[in-house]
């Protein structure tokens, strides 16, 4: 195989991203995503539209000053003062760009500018005459390019490459396009504009029907050479291409494509992740490589083959796009290899009577329960009232918080009651009420959690809703997950800790300090 073919990764987060409705970003939240993206290794970053506001131009400037390892691009209409705007933000930039763009459609044309062929060609020639008095890398969008004439496109960008454009866009700004289009587009623009060779050609597709991934990667077929693309998908109405999925296809089909980037793949989702907190935005599970289910199998064979050989259900590994492993998920779908393979995971080896009588009772559950947790298979394993199965149970919960000087340090103290009905009481101060909550905890089972993710959610409606916590920690390599549920947060939070410290003392996994403070539950009384 030829060396493969370097794609340019224009991320566009920052401005066609942020014109997702709810998708604005202050100025320091477009640095520190400007920052994120730098270190994934994105070629350029799209930082905003400086002259659509006083608050984009201070987010450009702060992004031009102080990322570096990425071209810093910035938007602008053939306008003058927008030019000029671009100009100015970047100032201070390593490598600044200008990225200039007018539509070329008929109907764009006539209803939107109310300009003519000849009018639109020569603000086009205009708008890259006037960024190239400012920088030497200058960008030329045709909006709308799917729908314009091909002929017309490839005048216009005729024009723009004479003018000194070095990079020539193709959007299809409304995603109507199909993935045989596309390419045959990009074959005839490489063939049909004068000194073709002088400029990158580029994609920029919306998602509208669902195609910007599948038109890109046909769009590379076709001879671009540089993808505008955003993480998660985020932009104007349903979206731009999806970076992670765009990387991970040229990765995973390298045979198909032979293209790469320099996208470093294991940040993908830690950046996902943080554009989703910036944002507010969640990513929908079933997202393909960034969704919570994209490495999550449930059914009984799937898991089977995982268990045999993952490859048999995943074409990419979980750890190369950020996550730490693949999910089994217990649940009415699943079968007795995977029980067989979570019990033996929490400890416990069944002989095959044991594990048919616990996978009935499995089954019977799940009918009732979504997901099927660690802790339920224990007790189906233990015998439900059995001490053992039950673990500390809490009694008594008291939390107080504050912030800043003269205020209450977080502190939370717990009583707890251990198998032999025994009390034991501590307390804890944290940096958070749920940092000194499960520091408390920690004093008073003897029980250290790494916990790795803590998240609540609330699982009924109204003012008396019921909040579920769920708390991840990894011991010795396997990753626990526990939940409890409660109409207060903080006793979710302190049931769901609790869950996991249980399970970790009946298996064995890490032997628990034993807590000083134990004395009978009866003494107390
Ligand atoms: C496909 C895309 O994603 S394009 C980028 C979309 N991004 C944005 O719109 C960024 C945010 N926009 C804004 O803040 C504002 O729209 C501004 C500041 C840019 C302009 O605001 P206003 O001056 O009030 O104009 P308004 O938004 O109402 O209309 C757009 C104007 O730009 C003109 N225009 C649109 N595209 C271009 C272009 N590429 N080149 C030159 N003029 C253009 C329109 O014809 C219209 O002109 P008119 O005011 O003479 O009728
Ligand atoms: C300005 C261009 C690149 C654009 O965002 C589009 O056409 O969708």
């Amino acid at each position: 195989m030829n060396e493969p073919t370097p794609i340019r990764i224009f991320d566009t987060s920052l401005r066609d991203g942020e014109q997702s409705p709810g998708c604005s970003m202050t100025a320091a939240q477009k640095l520190r995503f400007a920052l994120a993206l730098a270190e994934l290794g994105v070629d350029v970053i799209e930082a905003g539209f400086p002259a659509s506001s006083e608050a984009d131009r201070n987010a450009v400037r702060s992004i031009a000053r102080e990322v570096r390892g990425s071209t810093i691009a910035t938007l602008a209409r053939c306008h003058e003062g927008d030019i000029d705007a671009c100009a100015s933000a970047l100032e201070g930039a390593a490598a600044p760009r200008i990225h200039v763009f007018i539509s070329t459609s008929p109907l764009h044309r006539e209803h939107k500018l109310g300009l003519s062929r000849e009018q639109v060609l020569e603000r086009a020639v205009m708008g890259v005459e006037r960024a190239r008095r400012h920088v030497d890398d200058v960008e030329f969008s045709a909006e709308d390019a799917l729908r314009t004439e091909p002929d017309f496109l490839a005048e216009v960008c005729s024009a723009a490459v004479a003018a000194g454009a070095t990079t020539l866009n193709i959007p299809d700004t409304v995603g109507y396009t199909t993935p045989s289009e596309i390419r045959a587009l990009f074959e005839y623009l490489r063939a049909n504009v004068h000194d073709a060779e002088k400029a990158i050609f580029s994609t920029h597709c919306h998602n509208d029907l669902g195609l910007a991934v599948a038109n890109s990667l046909a769009a590379i077929e076709g001879g671009a050479r540089q993808v505008e693309c955003t993480i998660n998908g985020i932009g104007e109405r349903a979206g731009n291409c999806a970076m992670e999925e765009l990387v991970m296809a040229l990765r995973v089909r390298a045979h198909y494509y032979n293209a790469s980037t320099r996208i470093d793949s294991r940040r993908l989702v830690p950046t996902s992740r943080l554009l989703s907190r910036i944002t507010g935005m969640a990513v929908q599970r079933n997202k393909a490589v960034v969704g919570q289910n994209a490495f999550a199998h449930e059914s009984g064979i799937h898991q089977h083959g995982m268990l045999k050989h993952r490859g048999t259900y995943e074409i990419m590994r979980p750890e190369d796009v950020g996550w730490s492993q693949s999910q089994m998920v217990m649940g009415r779908h699943s079968g007795r290899a995977a029980l067989a393979d979570r019990l033996q995971a929490l400890g416990f080896n069944l002989e095959e009577a044991a594990l048919n009588r616990v996978f009935a009772g499995f089954k019977a559950l799940a009918e009732k329960k979504r997901e099927v947790f660690d802790g339920d298979l224990e007790a189906l394993v233990l015998g439900a009232d059995s001490a053992a199965a039950r673990g500390w149970r809490l009694t008594r919960l008291h939390v107080s918080t504050g912030a800043g000087e003269g205020d209450t340090l977080p502190t939370a103290s717990v009583q707890l009651l251990d198998t032999d009905d025994r009390s034991v009481s501590e307390a804890a101060v944290g940096d958070g009420p749920v940092h000194a909550l499960f520091a408390a905890l920690a004093r008073a089972t003897g029980v250290d959690l790494d916990v790795e993710s803590y998240h609540v959610s609330s699982v009924t409606t109204g003012d008396d809703a019921q909040g579920q916590a769920q708390v991840i920690a990894r011991v010795g390599g396997v990753e626990w997950t526990g939940s409890g549920t409660s109409t207060d947060i903080l006793e979710a939070s302190a049931h769901a800790w609790l869950d996991i410290a249980n399970r970790i003392v009946r298996t064995g996994r890490e032997p628990a300090r034993t807590p000083t403070h134990a004395v009978p539950a009866a003494a107390l009384a």
